[in-house]
Order: structure tokens, then C-alpha cells, then sequence
């Protein structure tokens, strides 16, 4: 099976093996990352080992369209003795339709495209790789898994906006995201912490989102009906007073466009900071807007953990996850910090070194780094569909 994960800066693939005993085991994974700012690829055989890497020099010009067809050419030229058999997409948004894995068909990539304005950073690369694995593939099964599956478990209060109740109906809800990303470190969190029921997962990625979770279960999430809800991210805005789009359509002469680019493309890490969108380039830098584009990341992550805390009735765990949560020591140093009072007793040297506890052995909430595995994640769900099939 061949998995593909478009994400806002990246495109990471997978390939598994599904052997007799249902087992998958993994025959070669690889990603292109700094999608936007310095795009670079490599790919992996099974042990992890490089295979090939290469950089873009005038990168800001390589698109998703672009750097997936670089994938699958890749693919083709270098994994030969991979025999494609069916294909798993990441999708961002489901909908109110799409709440479990499903397999695409013509009907499907056309219910997917009608969501392209609420997740206009993700959901056209999805399509267009579902799109050019048909054109090479065309009778190859391919599989759809939604990142807001996951949080279909929330309560109808806590997906509820206040507003009129008949919109609620028609679907504009809060859908959540990253939920493939979630399902996977609930599986794995019990592994590492058995007695951790009340967890907040930060999934701090170029997208970056928060949910709390009741053993395993969604029961809040910071995104909203889009994915630019919640955490300032590596361009977007996340949480925003809507009076302020109400004044710059009115009074500031924005349209549509204009708004869409400010919410998605122009804020984040990168407009607080003016230089880059890229955790690492700002943890390098010593311009004081980087620090300061930092400190309003790590302040929102602490501000939606009280609240993430709240909806639980207390906290046993924080994980962190994702591209900054998994190597930034700094960033999940100073969400730390801010949480001492709850009761998180930072491990400075075990966090500087990315384990996986990274807090004191007799810290009251426990702190966790877990890398996630969304590849996998869809590659089971992408054999169970299949193979029930
Ligand atoms: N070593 C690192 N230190 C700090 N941040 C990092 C590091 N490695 C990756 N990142 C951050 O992680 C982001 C990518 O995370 P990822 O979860 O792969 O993103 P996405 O799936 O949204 O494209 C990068 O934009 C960068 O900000
Ligand atoms: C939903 C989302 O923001 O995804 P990503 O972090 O991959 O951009
Ligand atoms: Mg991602």
C-alpha cells in the first residue's frame, strides 16, 4: 500500500507490506518538507536508511502539484520492486458526509472538492494526488482517511458554534482536525503512561492544533470548521476576534481573496515574525520579532491547555507531537513552564535530549514527546476497508 500525506509544508509517503498475519510492515517512508520556504526530499528504505535526498535551490517555486509528481516519478524509478496494490490519502476535511475511511470514486473526489474553502491549504493537494495516482493507476483501489473523523465523538455542545440553531443543522460546526494524527498517539499514549485517562495532545506541526482527550476519545479540539481555528500556526492566523474581518471588509477594502491569503498564507509564525514560517528558522535567529513570534506560539499553546484542561475536569498527561513538537525542546520548555502551576515538572535534560518523558519521574501531570505515525495510521485503516472488502 502506498500512503501519501499531504500536509501544509510537506508530502510524506509511505509504503507498507500487508503480509499473512494481517501485519503491516513498513518497506520504505520518505517526505518532501519546507513546502514554501526550502523544500527538501528524502527518501528511506525500511531500516530508515537514506536512499536518495535531494534540495531545491529556488525552492519557494516548488508547488504540492509539483512536488508530488516528483514523488511518484520517484517512486517509479526507485522502489521498482514495490508493487502498488492499493493507495491511502490523508484528506483533511470529511465534512458532515465522510466520518470514517472510504474508498474514492468519482462521486467522492466531487463531494471532497465542494470542501476545498475550508481547508484551501490541504484539500486540493489531496485531490490532485488521488487525481494523478488515477491517471497512472486508474484501476488501483484508493482509500480516503479524514483527520476529522476522530472528533466525530464530541459532544453536540462542544462541536456547537452560538449561532442560529439552523445553521448547526446544515453542518457548520466545529469539525476538528489532525485527527489522524490523535487516533494514533491514542493508541500509542497507554504504551508509555497506562494511567494517563485525562490528556492533551499538542500537535504542533506547520498546522498546529490541541485536543483533549477522555481515555482515548475526542472530547475537544481547538480547530473549528476550518483548520485555521485555534493555535497561531506556521502562516495562519488560528483564533481571530471575526469583528476583525467584519472591519477590513468593510472599512480596509478587503474582498474574499484578500482575506483568505491574511487568514491562511500571511500570519502565523511568519507575519508575527516577518521572517520565516519555520519553527527552526526562528529558534535560530536573533531577531527579537522571532522571539517574539515564538512567545505568542508558546502563549497559545498554554491559554487552550487551561481551557483543553477545563473540558476534562483536570489533567494526568500532556504529549507533544508533530514537526515542532517532536524537536523543539525550546517550545515545549516554555509550554512547560507555563503549566508548572498545574502541576508539569519539566525534565530539562530528558527534553533536551527528545525522549519520551520528558518530566520528572514524580512530576503530577506527566509530559510526553511521541512521534506520530499518520502513515500508519491510514495504512490500517486503508487494509481494514480494503480488506473487509
Ligand atoms: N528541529 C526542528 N526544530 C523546530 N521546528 C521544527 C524542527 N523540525 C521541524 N520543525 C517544524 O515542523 C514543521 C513541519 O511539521 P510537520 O508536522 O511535518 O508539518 P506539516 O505536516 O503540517 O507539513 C516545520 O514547518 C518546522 O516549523
Ligand atoms: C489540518 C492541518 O493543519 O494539517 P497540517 O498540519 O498537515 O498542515
Ligand atoms: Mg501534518
Amino acid at each position: 500500500m502506498l500512503i501519501i500525506n499531504a500536509g501544509s509544508s510537506s508530502i510524506k509517503y509511505a509504503a507498507y507490506g500487508h503480509l499473512d498475519a494481517g501485519e503491516l510492515t513498513l518497506l520504505g517512508r520518505g517526505q518532501i518538507q519546507g513546502l514554501g520556504t526550502a523544500p527538501s526530499f528524502v527518501g528511506k528504505n525500511q531500516s530508515g536508511e537514506v536512499l536518495d535526498k535531494m534540495a531545491w535551490p529556488d525552492g519557494n517555486t516548488l508547488s504540492h502539484q509539483a512536488a508530488t509528481a516528483f514523488l511518484l516519478d520517484w517512486l517509479a524509478e526507485n522502489e521498482k520492486d514495490i508493487e502498488i496494490v492499493a493507495c491511502g490519502h490523508r484528506v483533511a476535511h470529511g465534512g458532515m458526509k465522510y466520518r470514517s475511511a472510504t474508498r474514492i470514486d468519482a462521486g467522492v473526489i466531487e463531494d471532497l472538492a465542494k470542501l476545498t474553502p475550508l481547508a484551501p491549504l490541504h484539500q486540493p493537494h489531496h485531490l490532485a494526488a488521488m487525481q494523478a495516482i488515477t491517471e497512472t493507476h486508474p484501476h488501483l483501489p484508493q482509500v480516503a482517511c479524514f483527520d476529522t473523523s476522530f472528533h466525530r465523538t464530541q459532544s453536540r455542545v462542544a462541536q456547537m458554534f452560538a449561532i442560529p440553531r439552523q445553521m448547526t443543522e446544515q453542518g457548520i460546526v466545529r469539525y476538528g482536525f489532525h485527527g489522524i494524527s490523535y487516533e494514533y498517539i491514542a493508541r500509542q499514549l497507554p504504551i508509555y503512561a497506562p494511567n494517563a485517562h485525562r490528556v492533551v495532545v499538542a500537535h504542533l506541526g506547520s498546522g498546529a492544533s490541541m485536543c483533549a482527550m477522555l481515555d482515548g476519545i475526542s472530547v475537544e479540539s481547538t480547530m473549528g470548521f476550518t483548520a485555521v481555528d485555534g493555535l497561531p500556526m506556521g502562516t495562519r492566523t488560528g483564533a481571530l476576534d471575526p469583528g476583525l474581518l467584519l472591519y477590513l471588509l468593510q472599512s480596509r477594502d478587503y474582498d474574499a481573496v484578500a482575506i483568505e491569503r491574511l487568514l491562511y498564507k500571511e500570519s502565523g509564525l511568519l507575519g508575527v515574525s516577518g521572517i520565516s514560517n519555520d519553527m527552526r528558522d526562528l529558534l535560530a535567529s536573533p531577531a527579537r520579532e522571532a522571539a517574539e513570534a515564538v512567545e505568542v506560539f508558546c502563549y497559545a499553546v498554554g491559554k487552550f491547555l487551561g481551557a483543553l484542561a477545563m473540558t476534562l475536569g483536570g489533567l494526568d498527561a500532556i504529549v507533544f507531537t508533530a514537526g515542532i513538537g517532536e524537536h523543539a525542546p525550546p517550545v515545549r520548555a516554555n509550554v512547560c513552564r507555563r503549566a508548572a502551576w498545574l502541576g508539569v515538572q519539566l525534565d530539562a535534560e530528558a527534553n533536551a535530549r527528545n525522549e519520551r518523558r520528558i518530566s520528572t519521574p514524580d512530576s503530577p501531570i506527566s509530559a510526553w514527546c511521541i512521534p506520530t505515525n499518520e502513515e500508519l495510521m491510514i495504512a490500517i485503516h486503508t487494509r481494514d476497508l480494503l480488506g473487509r472488502g
